[in-house]
């Protein structure tokens, strides 16, 4: 496989978990460029790895094979069009990782030839166990395909769907999933030290509890119903736990939060598109 020389435009936490990721699979520094406006998150990708950094856009996509659009939603449109004319012609492949943000919407301010791949990754790119979610339209090659692929692989699982509008599942399941993780581990760690643990042992203990139940989720072949059967002992301590957590609803809790999620997906898509 060879390596195409990436230009990342917008150096913030996704950019930064992705490039880390890179490097960490030893993907060359010198293939992958950053541009930001923000010394800081340029600085920051710099403590990653000896990267090309800088602040002029334009630059940055200049010869570049991949372009990773990595700028918040709001400024999607603003940093589109100021970059198409040096994309124009270019047959360079454009990826984005921008929550909501359609590829008509895309393919409106960069041009209508340009080959997109809409793509939404998670923060654990960073450590390797990244979830990224692809979709492509019908005239991306199938070597730009492989480029998305071989990139978002060096930091974790790729899933390539079927429609555009499946992205906004994967938003849900996976692209804020890990915050979902994060803020259960905040309430057993808050809940563990009011029962009388010190914060760094209730952290400990919630953290490797996390690692240890995903570990198994993935290296066992039994699904995650059975892996909880196994653990709640018949009129024991998890048995209680569980009926207060389905007492309360969570299914319905966990539901109501993803479809949040969904739909904030497409109002964006409104809102800036
Ligand atoms: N965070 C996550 O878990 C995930 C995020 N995403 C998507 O990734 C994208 C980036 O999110 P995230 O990394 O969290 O956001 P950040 O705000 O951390 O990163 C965006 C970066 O873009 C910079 N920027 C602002 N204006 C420009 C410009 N004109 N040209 C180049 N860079 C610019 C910002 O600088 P400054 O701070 O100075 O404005 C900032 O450093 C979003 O579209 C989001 O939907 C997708 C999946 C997961
Ligand atoms: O919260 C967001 O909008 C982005 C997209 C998925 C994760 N973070």
């Amino acid at each position: 496989m060879d390596t195409p020389l990436i230009a990342f435009i917008g150096a913030g936490n996704m950019a930064a978990s992705i490039v880390g990721g890179l490097l960490e699979s030893g993907y060359p520094a010198g293939r992958i460029r950053a541009a930001d406006p923000f010394e800081q998150s340029l600085a920051r990708i710099g403590e990653l790895g000896p990267v090309a950094t800088g602040t002029d856009n334009n630059a940055a996509v200049d010869g570049a094979d991949v372009i990773i659009l990595a700028v918040k939603p709001q400024i999607m449109g603003e940093v589109c069009q100021a970059l198409a004319p040096a994309l124009a012609g270019s047959g360079a492949l454009v990826i984005s990782i921008a929550a909501g943000i359609t590829i008509d919407s895309l393919r409106g301010w960069l041009g209508q030839a340009t080959p997109i791949v809409r793509c939404m990754p998670n923060t654990p790119a960073l450590v390797g166990c990244g979830a990224t979610g692809l979709y492509a339209t019908d005239d991306v090659s199938e070597q730009q395909r492989a480029h998305a692929t071989q990139i978002l692989e060096a930091v974790g699982l790729v899933e390539w769907v079927g429609a555009e509008i499946d992205l906004d599942a994967v938003i849900a399941v996976s692209g804020s999933g890990p915050a979902y993780f994060f803020l259960f581990m905040e309430a057993m760690i808050e809940h563990g030290e009011r029962l009388g643990l010190d914060r760094d042992t209730a952290t400990r203990l919630a953290q490797q509890t996390a690692l240890g139940a995903a570990r198994m989720a993935l290296e066992n072949d039994v699904d995650v119903v059975e892996l909880r059967r196994r653990v709640t002992s018949p009129g024991g301590t998890t048995q209680a736990a569980i009926e207060s957590f389905e007492a309360a609803g969570l299914r319905r809790i966990v539901q109501d939060a993803m479809q949040a999620a969904v739909d904030r997906a497409a109002e964006m898509a409104r809102e800036m598109g």
